[in-house]
């Protein structure tokens, strides 16, 4: 679903002695189909903006179109269920969010609740508990048995079971260890390949996800949209970065240094260890040196 926002505004508190503006009046089209990352210093808006995206927060003023959905601050929320189904959010740690005696019935759940009958549901339960790692003697077993990483892994099956057009996700591999990060990450990235008119949008502080999953990245800086583009093109701007709080990826990092150490002309744009190996070893071959390698 394409995503749209028109002078939009978000006022926490409105019209209290406690008011906060976080969003404030930013203009900006997410085509569909496409992996995007929002990143900003924290209480950038980051989170703010994400729930409009399904009707969670109503702005302030302006307006967030989502796939044929226009949200306005008087949109009444029963216009909103249907968005719903299409939208959905996993916010950080949604194992807490887990409730139900066994993992097949907490997957089950939500597709249920949704007009499935309770056969199909759990035959589509079944399918996303798998794709996200689950092994089938778990299914019967209550979540709560389960380590912190597959109560994620599950409690994630039961949003993919739900069919979104639309992903949001707000740092959801915050707490996991590295290995279990790569894989979660790997999980969303194969779901989002699967079809074309999916969508992700993803909340990260990790650039290195930004930079090696999104299609474009969105930078959001004080309640507003700062910059939008390819992985390149938004950490070719280190210095701007910086001066946000922000890093770019340890590769852009090193090839950066390369470059100005060297005085060569080339490209830091290299988001994988396999990419960054390429550049370095193109480093080698003009300098003469490549037969050594
Ligand atoms: N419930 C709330 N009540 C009042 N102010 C809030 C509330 N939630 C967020 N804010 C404020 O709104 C601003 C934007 O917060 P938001 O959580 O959207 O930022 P963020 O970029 O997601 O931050 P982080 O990276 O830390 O999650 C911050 O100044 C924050 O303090």
């Amino acid at each position: 679903m394409q995503i749209k926002a028109d002078n939009l505004t978000y006022k926490y508190m409105k019209n209290t002695p406690f008011e906060k503006e976080a969003l404030k009046g930013f203009n900006i089209t997410i085509p569909e189909g496409r992996f995007t990352s929002v990143i900003g210093h924290t209480g950038s808006g980051k989170s703010t903006f994400i729930q409009h995206l399904n009707g969670l927060l109503k702005p302030s003023s302006g307006t967030v179109a989502v796939g044929d959905w226009t949200i306005r601050a008087d949109t009444k929320q029963k216009h909103l269920y249907e968005l719903r189904r299409h939208a959905s959010i996993v916010f950080q740690f949604p194992e807490h969010q887990l409730f139900h005696e066994t993992v097949l019935s907490d997957v089950a759940y939500g597709p249920v609740n949704f007009g499935l009958s309770k056969l199909e549901a759990e035959k589509r339960a079944k399918e996303y508990l798998e794709l996200a790692g689950i092994h089938p003697d778990m299914f019967d077993r209550s979540p709560f048995d389960l380590s912190g990483g597959q109560m994620r892994r599950v409690a994630i099956a039961g949003v993919l079971a739900l069919n979104p057009k639309l992903l949001i996700l707000d740092e959801p591999t915050a707490g996991l260890d590295p290995e279990g990060q790569v894989k979660m990450m790997e999980l969303f990235y194969d779901w989002f390949q699967e079809k074309k008119e999916r969508s992700i949008i993803l909340v990260t502080h990790q650039m290195e996800d930004a930079a090696r999953y999104s299609d474009e990245i969105v930078l959001m800086d004080k309640g507003t949209v700062k910059d939008q583009g390819r992985p390149h093109q938004v950490f070719s701007k280190a210095g701007e970065l910086k001066a946000m709080g922000l890093s770019v990826p340890e590769s852009v990092k090193l090839l950066s240094m390369l470059r100005e150490q060297s005085g060569e002309d080339m490209s830091t744009a290299a988001f994988t260890l396999e990419e960054t190996v390429d550049q370095v070893l193109e480093f080698l071959r003009k300098r003469g040196v490549s037969d050594r390698v």
